[in-house]
C-alpha cells in the first residue's frame, strides 16, 4: 500500500468489519483503525452509553466528526461503523479517500453473530430479526452505491475474505 491509499470497510453490524479489518491491516503492514473504538476512546464511554445519553443523532454527529479526522489519514485500513453510510457527507468522504469494500452478509448469519452481543444498541429490541431486516433494506443500496468491491463474509472464513480483498485491491493498484 502506498502512503496515499486507504482501505475502508463498510457493512452491517456483525458483517466482520473489525475482524477482517484487523487481519487486512496486518497483512498489509499498515495501521488499523476502528471508527467505533476511536469514538469510545475519545469520549471515554462505550457506544451504548452514547446512545443512552445523546440518542442516535448524537452518536451520528460524533461519528461524522471522527470520520472527518480518520479520512485525513493516509495508508490505513479503517473499519467504519455500520451506519456511517447514512449521511451523504460521510459517503462522499469515503468515496474520495479510499478503496471501499462492502462486507456483505446474510441476515441469518448476522443474527447468529450478534446474538450474544450487548454492545450494539440498535439491536436491543424485542425483535432483532425485524430490525436487521429493516436496516438491510434501508442500507444495502447505500453500501452498494459506495463500494469499489463487495464480498460475502457469511460463507467464508475471515482469512479467505482477506485474501480476496487483497487480490482485488492489488488488481486495481497493480
Ligand atoms: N468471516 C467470518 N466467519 C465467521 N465469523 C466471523 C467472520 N467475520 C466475523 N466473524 C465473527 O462475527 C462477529 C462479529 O464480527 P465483527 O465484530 O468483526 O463485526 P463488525 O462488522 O465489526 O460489527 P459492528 O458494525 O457492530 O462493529 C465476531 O464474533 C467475529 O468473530
Ligand atoms: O449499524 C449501526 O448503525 C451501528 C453499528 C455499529 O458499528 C456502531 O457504530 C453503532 O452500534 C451503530
Ligand atoms: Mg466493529
Amino acid at each position: 500500500m502506498t502512503k496515499s491509499e486507504n482501505i475502508y470497510l463498510v457493512g452491517l453490524m456483525g458483517a466482520g468489519k473489525t475482524t477482517i479489518g484487523r487481519q487486512l491491516a496486518k497483512a498489509l503492514a499498515v495501521p488499523f483503525y476502528d471508527s467505533d473504538k476511536a469514538i469510545e476512546e475519545r469520549t471515554g464511554v462505550d457506544i451504548p452509553t452514547i446512545f443512552e445519553f445523546e440518542g442516535e443523532e448524537g452518536f451520528r454527529d460524533r461519528e461524522q466528526k471522527m470520520l472527518q479526522e480518520l479520512t485525513k489519514m493516509q495508508g490505513i485500513v479503517l473499519a467504519t461503523g455500520g451506519g456511517v453510510i447514512l449521511r451523504e457527507e460521510n459517503r462522499n468522504l469515503l468515496i474520495k479517500n479510499g478503496f471501499i469494500v462492502y462486507l456483505q452478509c446474510s441476515i441469518e448469519r448476522i443474527l447468529e453473530r450478534t446474538r450474544r452481543d450487548t454492545q450494539r444498541p440498535l439491536l436491543k429490541t424485542e425483535n432483532p430479526r425485524e430490525r436487521i431486516e429493516t436496516l438491510f433494506v434501508q442500507r444495502e443500496p447505500l453500501y452498494l452505491a459506495c463500494a469499489d468491491y463487495k464480498i460475502d463474509t457469511g460463507i467464508m472464513q475471515s482469512k479467505e475474505v482477506v485474501e480476496h480483498i487483497l487480490t482485488a485491491y492489488r488488481a486495481i493498484n497493480h
